[in-house]
């Protein structure tokens, strides 16, 4: 089945009442539309022949029956944009939740993280895909619907009246197999190769604006980027104007139903097998029928696009397809509620391996540590020996290839993702600050928390002084990515978050890096009045930080994997 199939599948299978409301209510607008017309067309010329014969018409009927398709018209066409734009929300909102659990799902199997290109395609995938609904399905069924309504009620008058939207419907029928079986996607895989290429080099060019202008290389990078742009104003002429084809034809479609159905109506009426005032609701009906046939046009016009970003969609989600929510870890949260276990050593790695996918050698052989309780252990080693791959695998980002690590005495995969970051604490070199307040950046590690127990954690994290300097304090404004704050100041406030949690271990990532001697001094001191109980995993460079540890870890064997060569102080 085509991705663009199994997506329809899933919406209609998860999302059946707003699948079923929207297009119901859909079919209102476009019934009362074309009848509109014809009743209209009807009681004109029924109203123009009585008065000229003097026969009797009754008005009352059909003024009723216009009067209300018009209402039904009008109230349908609120109805269909208010349920059509809520399924397709719902649809978009839960794709946007199942890819998630699949990346998540993948970076915990160690897979290679998406770059950024892949991240570009994946939310520009995920707009076009509002067309699969809105642009295909509803009008689709629509014109199929109204079409085959139409021709029956044409033909239930006479068949020959009914050739004219048979041909219309036949040729809508055929150019829609055509472009739904067409295997080439060559402009829309153009104008997508453009967009990334004119998004990712504007992000290089703003990023590297400084090296590139030192280098004089800014003309020649501005270059690139106009050049993409052609590209891409290119593939998308060759989409536009396969679009206008398209209504072309469609229009040219329309003439020659209603050239036909006159001239149908010309036989019949001189034969006399139809009465005018019908013979005019039916033209009337044929002229209105490619409205709503074409509607499917726009839908066909961008359907290589809407393919493409479908099969790269599905193949984004969770990868055996279930799509629910707790799989990407292993549930079996024990019955003491994820507590640490009396005697258990607060992490323990125990012969783990490692290696990134399709890197040539492992990170990691064998290793076996333990921190105990409420032990502060310093990582330290040469550069590139696996200290961060320790980490991530401490905090459950990254999964070993072998061996087990435990907290507090329960399997990594065997703690619910939600226990895990309540027990575990994270801090990396550079933490992520919100463009918001300095108390909402705080609170996201604990949301309960009050205003004095945020001051708290500030004054621990030595940064009291600099937020109460400002006169809105906590509700000062920080800019994107904690602008407004220096470099050593944003990691005393990713600090300070971590100061608001109460989890048994703490991993560090070079604490005080970037921070001058005394500030480093004065942050490790509150650390380590604060941290209580709680165990540290901390990879270290500087003295001053390897000195406040019980013990040290090496990993620093000259080019061999690590854990043969870890050894204790
Ligand atoms: N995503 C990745 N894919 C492939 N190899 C990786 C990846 N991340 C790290 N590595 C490699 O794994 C090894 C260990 O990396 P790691 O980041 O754990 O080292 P580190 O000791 O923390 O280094 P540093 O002190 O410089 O931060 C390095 O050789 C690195 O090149």
């Amino acid at each position: 089945m085509s991705g663009l199939a199994k997506l329809i599948k899933w919406q209609w299978s998860h999302h059946r009442t707003a699948f079923a409301g929207g297009i119901l209510v859909a079919l209102i607008p476009a019934i009362a539309g074309i009848a509109l017309l014809g009743v209209a067309g009807w009681f004109i010329t029924a109203a123009a022949l009585a008065g000229m014969s003097g026969a009797f018409l009754n008005i009352f009927l059909p003024s009723a029956a216009i009067r209300g398709l018009a209402i039904a018209r009008t109230a349908g066409r609120y109805g269909e944009r208010l349920l059509t734009h809520d399924a397709t929300f719902r649809f978009l909102t839960d794709l946007r939740c199942r890819i998630f659990e699949g990346q998540a799902h993948r970076a915990g199997n160690g897979a290679k993280p998406r770059s950024g290109a892949a991240l570009n395609r994946l939310t520009s995938d995920i707009t076009a895909l509002d067309a699969v609904y809105l642009r295909l399905v509803v009008p689709g069924i629509l014109a199929g619907a109204v079409g085959l309504l139409s021709v029956a009620w044409v033909a239930s008058i006479s068949l020959i009246l009914a050739i004219g939207p048979v041909v219309l419907l036949v040729f809508i029928a055929g150019l829609s197999v055509h472009l739904m079986t067409r295997k080439k996607r060559r402009d829309a895989r153009r104008q997508e190769a453009a967009l990334d290429a004119v998004r990712l080099r504007t992000v290089d060019l703003v990023a590297g604006r400084r090296d590139l202008a030192v280098y004089g290389g800014l003309e020649a990078a501005a270059g690139t980027i106009r050049a993409a742009e052609d590209r891409l104003a290119d593939a998308e002429e060759a989409i536009e104007a396969r679009s206008s084809l398209l209504s072309a034809c469609t229009g040219f479609a329309g003439q020659v139903a209603l050239a036909l159905t006159l001239a149908a109506i010309i036989w019949t009426v001189g034969e006399g097998g139809v009465a005018i005032a019908v013979a005019v609701a039916v033209l009337l009906v044929v002229l209105g029928l490619p409205e709503v046939v074409s509607m499917i046009i726009p839908g066909l016009s961008k359907l290589d696009r809407t393919r493409l970003a479908a099969h790269r969609a599905v193949e984004g989600v969770e990868p055996n397809g279930t799509g629910s929510r707790s799989q990407g870890r292993a549930v079996q949260n024990v019955a003491d509620g994820g507590q640490q276990k009396q005697g258990q050593a607060a992490l323990a790695f125990e012969r783990v391996s490692f290696g990134y996918p399709a890197a040539e050698r492992q990170v990691l052989e064998d290793l076996s540590f333990e921190i105990a309780p409420g032990e502060w252990l310093a990582l330290v080693g040469r550069s590139g020996c696996g200290k961060s791959t320790v980490s991530a695998l401490a905090s459950a980002l990254l999964r070993p290839d072998g061996g087990s690590i435990q907290l507090g005495g329960q399997g990594l995969d065997a703690i619910r993702e939600e226990e895990l970051r309540r027990r575990i604490t994270v801090l990396g070199q550079k933490p992520y600050l919100f463009h918001d307040s300095v108390a909402v950046n705080l609170r996201i590690a604990n949301p309960q928390a009050s205003d004095s127990q945020l001051w708290q954690a500030l004054e621990v994290a030595a940064l009291k002084d600099r937020i109460s300097d400002n006169t809105s304090g906590l509700q000062a404004m920080l800019g994107e990515g904690g602008v407004g704050l220096s470099g050593g100041e944003q990691r005393r406030l990713g600090l300070a978050r971590a100061y608001l949690t109460q989890p048994d271990l703490f991993i560090l990532d070079e604490l005080t890096e970037g921070l001058d001697e005394v500030t480093a001094a004065q942050v490790l001191d509150g650390f380590q009045r604060f941290r209580g109980d709680a165990a540290v995993l901390m990879i270290a460079h500087k003295q001053a930080e390897i000195d406040r540890a019980d013990r040290i870890l090496r990993l620093d064997a000259a080019d061999q994997p690590m854990a043969a060569a870890a050894h204790w102080r």
